[in-house]
């Protein structure tokens, strides 16, 4: 993982967002269900499977949709309809499209042409310089790879030196140098004081990037806080495993006695096993055999799909 070695001092002014209550719907589907969230200083990750509706909370925090209940508030004003907000607050849409015939200095520039900055040259090449883009800058967008494409839009969203910077699956279609490039970035702009906010459905991404996660599933906050806690909870929930050996009946045998297995069923293609914590049951296990002179072939781990975690944690 990208380090910084030396972050830049906090700015001065930071950000809070606020969110009370916030609902959001389209017709008869609840995108968003009933979310409170407190957002300050740092990278915070919003974490949760497909049409969970992140997009549509962070359209809501940035502004461009109304909630349908509830409040959306930056250091107290409200974010719809309030123009102050946009000289604040800055957002990185999962699909946008970037004319390919502008060059990344000339799509930055026209964002700070739209912002009416003082000095939009100036802005744009600081802006620039923040993701590392200097060097391609004067060739046009079309040329650049997905990864750099998605830099030149970070720079635009940051031209005008927002607090609040909210990002939508920054991550997607990156190659691993590029997804550590912006890895990095995140964290040099959480540690300078600003809020950052990024939504990813992937959970090791946003274990890498943030301490702190947010997590959603089917438009509800299902659990929000420190990532290891979140991680603990997700690692410690019942699973499932398809086991296959060279003895599955002596080997169902000895894991009924154990503490952490609980249950077994034995059928002509193996064994499944319930276990209450995996890891409890993923250091038994090959002792357990050992014990026995029993050769385990095979260990698949069953319903470790995303939606089962997040549903788990639903329900928790
Ligand atoms: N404009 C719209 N009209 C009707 N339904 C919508 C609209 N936008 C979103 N939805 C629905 O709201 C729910 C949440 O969608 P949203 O895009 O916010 O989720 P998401 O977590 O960002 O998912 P994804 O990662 O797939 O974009 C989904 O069921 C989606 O189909």
């Amino acid at each position: 993982m990208t380090t910084i070695s030396n972050p830049a001092p906090p700015a001065v002014n930071t950000s809070t967002l606020d969110l009370v209550g916030v609902s959001r719907w389209y017709g008869n589907v609840v995108a968003v269900n009933d979310v409170s969230m407190s957002l300050g200083p740092g990278v915070t990750g919003l974490l949760g499977p497909n049409g969970a509706g992140k997009t549509t909370l962070l359209h809501m925090m940035a502004g461009f949709l109304a909630p349908s209940r509830g409040t959306v508030t930056l250091d107290g004003g409200p974010t719809w309809r309030n123009p102050e907000v946009y000289r604040r607050l800055g957002l990185v849409s999962e699909r946008e499209a970037v004319h390919s015939f502008l060059t990344a200095y000339e799509f930055v520039l026209a964002t700070a042409k739209l912002h009416k900055l003082p000095d939009p040259q100036a802005a744009a090449r600081r802006a620039i310089a923040l993701v590392e883009l200097e060097g391609a800058q004067d060739r046009r967008i079309g040329t650049y790879s997905k990864g750099m494409r998605q830099r030149a839009r970070v720079a635009a969203a940051l031209v005008h030196d927002p607090q609040v910077l909210l990002l939508d699956e920054p991550f997607n279609g990156m190659d691993p140098r590029q997804r550590l490039h912006m890895m990095g970035l995140l964290h040099s702009l959480g540690d300078a004081g600003r809020t950052i906010l990024f939504s990813s459905h992937i959970l090791e991404e946003v274990e890498q990037v943030s301490g702190t996660v947010q997590v959603m599933v089917a438009g509800r906050l299902a659990a929000s806080g420190d990532f290891r806690t979140i991680r603990r909870l997700m690692t410690n929930r019942p699973h499932v495993f398809a086991i296959r050996s060279t003895d599955d009946r002596a080997l169902a045998v000895a894991l009924m006695a154990e503490p952490s297995v609980t249950g077994v069923e034995l059928s002509r293609d193996g064994l499944t096993v319930r276990a209450g914590d995996y890891g409890a049951f993923t250091r038994v296990l090959p002792k357990v055999a050992l014990a026995r002179g029993v050769r385990v072939r095979q260990l698949i781990p069953e319903d470790e799909s995303l939606e089962s975690v997040f549903s788990y944690l639903v329900e928790a």
